[in-house]
């Protein structure tokens, strides 16, 4: 049971691959009537949960409506004063058999707006993923009318006018307080332009067969949604009773500059908090007495500066090259006159991630030429200003952000991280991670040096147990967001700097542990 909840809680489908499951359901002779009247039950033992009596219920002509008059039909039996809004006027048979049954109990039905009576609550089953083209005209009106009111709306599936896949408004779109997805986690609920319409989102399982996803979406699926049994099984946990430092992993970071001293240290707390073995900071000569008071246990490498206060080059100490590490974590801080210093990196094996001003300069270097030519693996860890500057010639991640990821891992050959409400992780074969949980709290200049440190780390202790990277990247961008969310649950979402949220990380995960 757990095992089969863990696979669920794990998948993402597009509407295409739903109406294939759907499609295998019913050809193995699941009446679809059924198992609307089974779906429509479960959602209104959640509608029940919320409170309130006089229900609005919103009713489109495919068989989301279906779903919403079932709901309507069992609210109305169990005492609750129910109205019906449904301005069409041809509907799939087995939605119009229920309104039609609907009507028969009493329970009325109006086509315009302002003949509903004010309801405690609203329930929207106008489209799901049958939406084919935008709304227009006066239901466009009517939707963008109802986000007006000040009470709670419930979508079924999807709020309507939504698109499954890319989460774009199609024409207008209803802002749900809460929506209960079907089934399976569709494709917009992880992009970041459909969350203020989606609300407060939940699956509602209705038991689909695993091997109908499976004969879908393969026994690799493209897209997973990140869960905490993933992050915790990546984890280097429990660590071995006969390690020694330098078997847990040894990460270079390199970051800083006289002007952005801070972003040093952020970098290197993140850094810490993987519990990486041995931990190295290469920053500029003037900044290590500073990154030596924050990190005593750290060996702190000063290097010689330019003008401007940037790292010039990098002075390793004696006996030591760059093929000492496990991995380097590379950008925070930098600024742009440390071009000198990422092509050092760039040429060497190690596995690399680059950020902030490392992928600045990468882009002034070319990001896809000069990727091609890496020996070792890259992790970037752009936001979407930077996505556009190193990939100017992909998709808008604006767009679609999960198409685009993709589209950079596989024309760049390096794992991508997009960062966002929703971060999204790409391998170059296309494979993809979502971070389904965050809050704006990270929001917060800074945050992002955390997460590269903290990658950094994880990738140094277990990138050599043959562990995927992107599983890696997946589970640090996990572990960050897990960290705000706590911090910002005792803190509020103003409480959640930087600083904070790397003591963070080690509480959020001594929850989990233990
Ligand atoms: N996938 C599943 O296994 C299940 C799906 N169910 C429900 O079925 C829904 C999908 O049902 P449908 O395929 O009937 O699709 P929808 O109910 O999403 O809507 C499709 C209908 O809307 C019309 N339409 C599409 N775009 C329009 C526009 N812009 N303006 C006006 N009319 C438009 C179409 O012509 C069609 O009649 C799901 O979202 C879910 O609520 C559930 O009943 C049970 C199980
Ligand atoms: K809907």
């Amino acid at each position: 049971m757990e095992d089969r909840q863990g696979q669920i809680a794990q998948v993402v489908v597009t509407a295409r691959e739903m109406r294939e499951i759907e499609g295998r359901i019913f050809a193995a002779g699941m009446p679809v009537a059924a198992l609307m009247e089974k779906v429509g039950g479960l959602i209104t033992a959640r509608v029940r949960e919320v409170g309130g009596s006089r229900v609005g219920v919103l009713v489109g002509p495919g068989h989301n409506g279906g779903d919403a008059l079932v709901v309507a039909r069992e609210l109305h039996c169990r005492g609750y004063e129910v109205w019906i809004y449904s301005p069409f006027s041809r509907f799939k048979e087995l939605t119009g058999q229920h309104l039609q049954y609907a009507q028969s109990l009493g329970i009325p039905c109006y086509q315009e707006i302002e003949e509903l009576p004010h309801c405690d609550f609203v329930i929207d089953g106008l489209f799901g993923f049958g939406l084919e083209k935008p709304i227009t005209d006066s239901l466009a009106w009517a939707i963008n009318r109802f986000n007006q009111w000040e009470q709670p709306i419930l979508s079924i599936d999807i709020p309507s006018g939504i698109h499954t896949d890319t989460g774009e408004v199609l024409g207008a779109a209803i802002r749900a307080t809460q929506t209960f997805c079907l089934g399976l986690w569709k494709l917009a609920f992880f992009q970041d332009q459909a969350l203020e319409y989606i609300g407060k989102a939940e699956l509602i399982d209705f038991d689909i067969p695993g091997v109908d996803v499976q004969a879908v979406l393969g026994t690799l699926p493209a897209i997973k949604r990140m869960t905490r049994t993933q992050a915790l099984s990546t984890l280097p946990l429990p660590r071995s009773p006969v390690t020694h430092k330098y078997q847990a992993g040894h990460l270079l970071l390199i970051c800083g500059s006289r002007r952005y001293a801070g972003g040093a240290i952020l970098t290197a707390l993140g850094g810490r908090a993987s519990g990486v073995g041995m931990l190295s900071v290469a920053v500029p000569e003037s900044l290590k007495p500073l990154l030596v008071s924050h990190l005593p246990e750290a060996l702190i490498i000063g290097c010689p500066e330019t003008q401007t206060g940037a790292i010039e080059y990098l002075q390793l100490p004696e006996k030591t090259d760059l093929s000492s590490f496990s991995a380097i974590a590379c950008g925070p801080g930098l600024t742009l006159d440390a071009t000198a210093i990422v092509q050092e990196v760039m040429a060497s094996d190690r596995p690399l991630v680059l950020d902030a001003d490392g992928l600045n300069i990468l882009a002034q270097m070319g990001t896809i030429p000069t990727l091609q030519k890496r020996q070792g693996a890259t992790v970037l860890t752009p936001h979407t200003g930077e996505f556009v500057r190193l990939f100017p010639h992909l998709p808008d991640p604006k767009q679609d952000r999960i198409q685009a990821v993709q589209a950079a891992a596989a024309a760049s050959g390096a794992i991508v991280l997009l960062k966002g409400a929703r971060t999204a992780i790409s391998h170059p074969q296309g494979r993809i991670w979502i971070n389904p949980n965050s809050t704006p709290a990270l929001a917060r200049g800074g945050s992002g040096d955390v997460l590269t440190g903290l990658i950094g780390g994880l990738w140094a202790q277990t990138g050599s147990k043959g562990i995927p990277v992107e599983d890696i990247v997946a589970t640090g961008a996990w572990w960050h967001a897990q960290a705000g969310i706590l911090a910002a649950q005792e803190r509020t979402e103003l409480g959640v700097d930087a600083f904070t949220l790397t003591e963070y990380l080690m509480k959020v995960i001594s929850e989990w542990v233990t």
